[in-house]
């Protein structure tokens, strides 16, 4: 009852409120209503002295975007108002490491650019109807209000805001997290969110002070990096797109993974970590190309494993085959493109990756790395890796003793030692990979002080060069088999060319013997 009585009353209320507003529209139409407020806006301009630009946090055309000139904005405030806005909003970033400050909602700032005196206010807007859907958390828009005088508004609108937003976004890559991202199988694009890229923050502690190498390699590396991270104008001028490829070959275990994120961590910059045999065709590589971001280092490791790329190898195959059963070779052909494609589930071809790294889709975004790496460089199409395409080549070797030095310095903080010689001597001899080095220099229990990890170094060093003798001599065993095997082949092979060679003689004396009877014979008849 009690219900019923509320659900008159408010059905009443509403038909008041109803009425009145029917009348003041009657009373007030729009345009009128549009009109007094043009003029109360002109009267106000001309004894308002100041200009305002307000800078919403979405854009209308754009629902779950925040505009990057509020994000911008945001960050140049939150180191140029911390101290003094009373007010503060604090997030936290990279794992509770670092509080990032900004201001608080209806605060108001000073900054000054020129000698001008510019003004900030910090403000949302609460709609009056709430969205029944909505990708964003709260439906607040909030926004930036930059305040200045009339006189000011040339300099402010052009000079200023463009030193804010260029502030404001170096700010923000500075504090934002570095991300890791993988590809996604391309038939799993087109579910419910559509990415071709997943990630995750990428905290890889490789930098080029624990990468071990030798020191003249490692700086002109890093000359090569700053100086292409300052080159947008350069790149410009010469109208190449800003980009660089890099190709990192050597042994497994050799540092070219920690390499490419000694580069990342140098530069600041994202990693996409390519897997070519996810991808499903050219087309799928060009849209995860087109999804990277600027300031990143396109990876594609192995590359002479992630697909047929390689002309050698298509040839060695084709010569395989060729020896093989006498098959159509059309039938052949799609036979092998049929296993390849069940092997791979990947279409890309070479001339698609070519396409991928310098073709016209390349130059969409800028600033970016792409690095290949490989354990044969040799295999690889020698198109793929021609300069311009691999603008770098870096070669990644065996332990030689300036590696060395730096990772007894990395691990056992050793700068030298009585051992060192010894060491030095029996790295020319022999050859171990960093990684192999670096696992004989870590301490395994508390005892093992750092003379007990070198003796274990040379330990390991000595059973590696016995290995390589012992693997030299059976080598040079199975090279001596072989050539005995080949030798009697080319001999065996001459005898019958002699047989061969023989043979057409006593057919031909058959043939003349046969001739001759059938001579005697006609005559005898
Ligand atoms: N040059 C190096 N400097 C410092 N550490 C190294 C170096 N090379 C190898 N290591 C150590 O060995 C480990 C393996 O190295 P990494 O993964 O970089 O080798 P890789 O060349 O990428 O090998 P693969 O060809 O198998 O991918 C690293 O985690 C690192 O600890
Ligand atoms: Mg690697």
């Amino acid at each position: 009852m009690m219900m019923m009585g509320e659900m008159t009353q408010l059905g009443s209320l509403i038909g008041v409120v109803m009425f009145i507003w029917a009348i003041f529209r009657q009373l007030f139409p729009d345009e009128l209503r549009r009109n007094a407020r043009k003029y109360v806006d002109k009267v106000v301009s001309y004894v308002y002295p100041y200009v305002e630009i307000t800078f919403h946090e979405y854009q209308v055309d754009s629902w779950f975007e925040r505009s990057e000139a509020f994000v911008a904005i945001e960050r140049y405030l939150s180191t140029n108002s911390s101290n003094r806005a009373k007010k503060l909003k604090a997030k936290v970033v990279k794992d509770c490491e670092s509080v990032v400050l900004s201001m608080d909602e209806n605060e108001e700032v000073t900054d000054e650019f020129n000698g001008i005196q510019v003004w900030w206010t910090s403000s949302k807007k609460i709609p009056q109807r709430q969205a029944l859907f909505s990708y964003r958390g709260d439906e607040e828009n909030r926004f930036y209000r930059l305040i200045c005088r009339r006189e000011h508004r040339d300099i402010i609108t052009k000079a200023y805001v463009k030193h804010v937003l260029d502030e404001g976004k170096a700010i923000a890559i500075k504090e934002r997290q570095r991300k890791l991202y993988t590809n996604n199988k391309s038939e799993n694009w087109h579910g419910y969110k559509k990415t071709v890229w997943s990630h995750i923050i990428f905290e890889h502690p490789s930098t080029f002070d624990t990468l071990a190498m030798d020191p003249k390699k490692k700086k002109e590396i890093l000359n090569d990096l700053i100086t292409f991270s300052k080159s947008k104008d350069y790149y410009k001028k010469v109208g190449k797109s800003w980009k660089r490829g890099y190709l990192l070959y050597g042994p497994p275990g050799t540092g070219k993974s920690s390499m490419i994120a000694a580069i990342a961590n140098f530069l600041e910059y994202d990693i996409y970590d390519l897997e070519l045999t996810s991808v499903k065709d050219n087309t799928d590589l060009r849209k995860l190309l087109i999804d990277t971001s600027s300031k990143s280092i396109i990876v594609i490791e192995d590359i002479d494993c992630s697909l047929d790329l390689t002309g050698q190898r298509k040839e060695k195959k084709k010569e395989e085959s060729s020896k093989g059963d006498k098959k159509d070779p059309i039938e052949k052909k799609v036979e092998e493109e049929l296993e390849d494609k069940k092997k791979k589930g990947s279409e890309v071809t070479l001339s698609g990756l070519l396409n991928f790294i310098d073709g016209l889709w390349s130059a969409c975004g800028s600033e970016r790395l792409i690095i290949f790496t490989t354990n044969y460089v040799e295999k690889l199409d020698p198109a793929l890796i021609r300069r311009g395409r691999m603008d770098k080549r870096i070669e990644m070797s065996y332990c030689c003793f300036e590696t060395f030095k730096v990772l007894a310095k990395n691990y056992l903080d050793l700068d030298s030692h009585e051992l060192f010689e010894t060491i030095s001597r029996m790295l020319a001899e022999t050859k171990m990979t960093p990684a192999d080095v670096a696992e004989n220099l870590m301490p395994k229990s508390d005892e093992e002080n750092a003379e007990v990890c070198l003796k274990n170094l040379i330990k390991s060093l000595e059973e590696a060069k016995e290995e390589a003798r012992l693997k030299a001599i059976e080598d040079a065993r199975i090279k001596a088999e072989e050539e005995e095997a080949s030798k009697k082949k080319e001999e065996n092979g001459k005898k019958e060319q002699e047989i061969d060679a023989k043979l057409p003689d006593e057919e031909e004396e058959k043939k003349d013997s046969k001739s001759g009877d059938e001579v005697e014979a006609k005559e005898n008849v």
